[in-house]
């Protein structure tokens, strides 16, 4: 069935400053990290986790679910369980779906797919248990616990393993008891809350979802924890040795893989390389486009999220952009994004579409455009004139695009192409005024918005998606005209997924020649080269890319 805007799927929500692998056909492993797993895999998925070591329930015990799948009404009165917190349960199930069902650590989904009902079936089909529903504050502290818990994975993990007896012991710790632990940890190093109030809760819930050992064990871990904290004696990486091992103090302390620290010390140096971690692991703030298309101004928005009492500026940088520092989860509630009024979009992404400029009358390709983001936005500065043929090998996303684009009353200007981007290129002698690549890429301009997306990356990722990048440019230059323009963008800060690709590009296709940016974006944002580049640390957005070639011959 059609993912529709209703649903709410993160993959709509966060488009822009989301990265994904390609289907590649070629590279059939590319598409395994694409997906969330199908929910209703994740039970088994989770249920297989938990076994390996001690089931949270006997098979007696385990709750019975209708033919539906829904659960009987008796069996949900009987299970429901009012002495757990119901945030830490949700959260706690939430983070084995995160870490062993694939699912996306969504941090704008606080009401959409998979969760209400689902959820709580997801909840008592891993803990055994229901809770009461969760309230608004509830789903406040879940979505927090979630992102911190995972952001800070390894840094918590490397706290417990400095209070478990031994290696073993860490290493063969049960799912379940390990997601127990790092909420607390999380809660009692990170988040500064009453220590035992947040040791309670967890003994609690570690109690009742897997048994009362379980408890004592979170007890003691807990306990000695808030004793280090007090006397200010929690364990320290030391920054000391050669790069090696000072990277691998700096992933420990900032919580990221040691690549990425390697990776981002080479290209920015450590102290920049440090802030940067900084600004990856703070809650991540959203902005939002006004759409235009459907009648409503900035100003209009602006309006409307005064009466809501949203804390909000416009942005300094694009004219129909609002940046939301406090209150998103009020302008989902509102129905703001399920209206079609206005999407969420960050800067960076916006600043990338003002490279290419649209104008009314233009003919345009977007080579790789679902879920969309960009697309409707361009659609929406062409005023009803014009023309966009939106391309992408992913059949699902596309329809999420179609079905945005008439949510958004831009539709009649787009008109989306389900194919490989360079077959279709092979085959059609069309030419274009202006053309987008928006290639999938790392991610890794976006690391605060995606907690999960740092411990699924993989440097080898790095090399596969330099080629599909590479052969993706060499197909979208062949649909522009002469005098055309072609865009790269993406959402990676890595050197080699930008420069190096265009340099590349360049060698292979004298025909185009590099247009420098600074009549497009702001100067801030135009590097030496003449390319388009948004800093996270730098512009408070985003990590984006984008570079504007002319063809010339
Ligand atoms: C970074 S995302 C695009 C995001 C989109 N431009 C937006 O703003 O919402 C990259 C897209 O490239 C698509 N893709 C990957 N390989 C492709 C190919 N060979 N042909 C066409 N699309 C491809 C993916 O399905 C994915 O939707």
């Amino acid at each position: 069935m059609a993912a529709t805007v209703t649903n709410f799927h993160p993959v709509f929500l966060l488009s822009d400053s989301d990265s994904y692998i390609s289907s590649n056909p070629r590279k059939p492993n590319f598409s395994k990290r694409l997906f969330t797993t199908s929910p209703l895999l994740f039970p088994t998925i989770v249920s297989h986790a938990l076994t390996q070591n001690t089931p949270p329930y006997s098979s007696s015990s385990k709750p019975k679910l209708k033919k539906t799948g829904g659960l009987d009404s008796s069996e949900k009165t009987q299970k429901l369980n009012l002495q757990v917190s119901p945030h830490r349960a949700v959260a706690a199930v939430r983070l084995m779906r995160i870490e062993f069902g694939g699912a996306f650590a969504d941090l704008l989904n606080e009401r959409g797919k998979g969760s209400g009902n689902n959820e709580m079936e997801y909840v008592e089909r891993t803990l055994g248990f229901r809770t009461r529903d969760l309230e608004e504050r509830d789903l406040r502290m879940v979505t927090n616990i979630v992102g911190g818990a995972i952001r800070w994975r390894k840094y918590l993990d490397y706290l417990i393993l400095s209070l478990c007896h031994d290696e073993i012991s860490f290493r063969n710790m049960e799912p379940l008891l390990l997601q127990i632990l790092r909420i607390g940890f999380y809660e009692i190093v990170k988040r500064e809350m009453p220590p035992y109030a947040v040791v309670d809760e967890n003994v609690n819930l570690a109690k009742f979802a897997l048994r009362p050992g379980a408890g004592n064990m979170v007890n003691g871990i807990l306990r000695k924890l808030v004793s280090l904290k007090d006397n200010d004696s929690l364990p320290v990486p030391k920054l000391d040795g050669n790069d090696r091992a000072q990277a691998r103090a700096l992933a420990t302390t900032h919580s990221h893989p040691v690549w990425m620290v390697r990776r981002w010390t080479k290209y920015l140096g450590q102290e920049a390389a440090i802030k940067l971690m900084i600004w990856n692991n703070t809650d991540p703030s959203f902005s939002l486009r006004a759409n235009i298309a459907k009648g409503l101004t900035r100003e209009d928005l602006i309006t409307k999220l005064n009466i809501l009492k949203v804390l909000h500026e416009p942005s300094s940088y694009l004219d129909d952009f609002v940046c939301i520092r406090r209150g998103m989860q009020i302008v989902i509630q509102n129905g703001f994004l399920k209206e079609g009024l206005c999407s969420v979009q960050d800067e960076s992404a916006g600043l990338a579409v003002s490279v290419l400029d649209p104008q009314p009358d233009d003919c345009i390709i977007d080579c790789c455009a679902a879920p969309g983001g960009k697309t409707l936005f361009m659609a929406s500065r062409l005023k009803g004139q014009g023309m966009i043929s939106a391309i992408d090998i992913n059949k699902g996303r596309l329809r999420i695009l179609e079905e945005t684009a008439k949510l958004q009353c831009v539709d009649s200007v787009i008109s989306c192409i389900h194919a490989d981007l360079r077959s279709f290129a092979d085959s059609n002698n069309l030419k274009f005024d202006k053309v987008l690549l928006d290639a999938p890429c790392s991610g890794l301009g976006v690391l605060s918005k995606r907690p999960d997306l740092r411990w699924n990356r993989k440097l080898e990722d790095l090399e596969e998606l330099k080629s599909l990048q590479d052969e993706l440019l060499d197909a979208a230059c062949k649909l522009v005209k002469a005098d055309g323009v072609l865009v790269y963008s993406t959402c990676s800060i890595d050197p080699e997924e930008n420069e190096e690709r265009v340099s590349a590009f360049l060698i292979r296709h004298p025909e185009f020649q590099i247009e420098p940016v600074d009549r497009y974006v702001p100067s801030e944002f135009s590097t030496e080269q003449g390319f388009y580049r948004s800093c996270p640390v730098k512009h408070s957005m985003d990590g984006a890319f984008a570079a504007r070639l002319v063809r010339w011959q």
